[in-house]
């Protein structure tokens, strides 16, 4: 039998290593979703700071422990801010995630995303059809979310089978998975079990909230406040990784 790769009780302890280490998370969020994305990494147990200003990036990016970029709203401005946080971030070793938001209705929005893959994210996360322009990206972990999310590195792939449809009914869940990604990395080494881990505990909150939801309405808010509550056993109980073979 093959040993899924990360077990839940290792997403279940990365969960709460970020609940008591606390990680600071800056992010680069697209103007739609900044107070959801912030009030996910708020409940999941990370501090987010937003700012998109030229003049203080440096400052924000130096004191966070890991970085979420987002091409959802994106324009001048913010290419060159983004491309000034890749570069501190890099030089001072904090690891960062980009979200290709929209790639596919955009040319030269996906001319800058991968301008972006070869500065070298820790991984790139995108829904099905972002990613299918995207396509390999050898020296990042790769995400293809989903009704199961799929994740790989050069040697593993692993799969994420919880969550549910209502996810895809709110505006935001795969930019807050962004910045819930970034506060696991921020506490785990292993950029792949981290990203794994993320997505089981945001997919079980999405279930518990479901049980108690009407609708995408309801849902929302009982999504983040599942997050905030969700226990390790809950983890260990119901989430579905797996490893993919070949
Ligand atoms: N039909 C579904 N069933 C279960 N989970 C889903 C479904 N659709 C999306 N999700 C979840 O919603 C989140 C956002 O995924 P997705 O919709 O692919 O990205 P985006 O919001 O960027 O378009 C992910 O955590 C994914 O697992
Ligand atoms: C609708 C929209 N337009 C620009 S950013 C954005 C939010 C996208 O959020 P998600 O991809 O997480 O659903
Ligand atoms: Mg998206």
């Amino acid at each position: 039998m093959t040993i899924p790769f990360p077990t839940t009780t290792q997403a279940a302890e990365i969960l709460e290593k970020v609940r008591q280490a606390r990680p600071r998370v800056h992010c680069l969020m697209n103007t739609v979703v900044q107070k959801f994305t912030a009030d996910g990494i708020t409940v999941v147990g990370g501090i987010p700071s937003m700012t998109t200003s030229l003049e203080e990036i440096e400052s924000f990016v130096t004191k966070a422990d890991a970085l979420t970029i987002n091409l959802g709203t994106l324009d001048a401005e913010r290419r060159k801010v983004i491309l000034l946080a890749v570069k501190i971030a890099n030089a001072s070793g904090k690891p960062w995630i980009v979200d290709p938001v929209h790639c596919d209705y955009s040319p030269s929005r996906l001319a800058f995303a991968r301008e972006l893959i070869t500065l070298s994210p820790a991984i790139v996360r995108g829904n099905r059809a972002e990613m299918r322009l995207i396509g390999e990206v050898p020296d990042a972990i790769r995400i293809e979310t989903g009704p199961v999310d799929h994740l790989s590195d050069a040697t593993r792939r692993v799969r994420i089978v919880n969550g549910h449809p209502w996810m895809a009914k709110v505006t935001g869940t795969g930019c807050l998975s962004g910045g819930v990604i970034a506060a696991f990395m921020a506490v785990e080494r292993d950029a792949l079990a981290a990203a794994a881990s993320a997505l089981a505990v945001t997919g079980v909150s999405a279930e518990l909230a479901a049980s108690c939801a009407r609708g995408p309405g309801t849902f929302e808010p009982a999504f983040l406040d599942a997050l905030s509550a969700i226990t390790g056993e809950d983890i260990i109980n119901h989430a579905r990784i797996e490893n993919e073979q070949g």
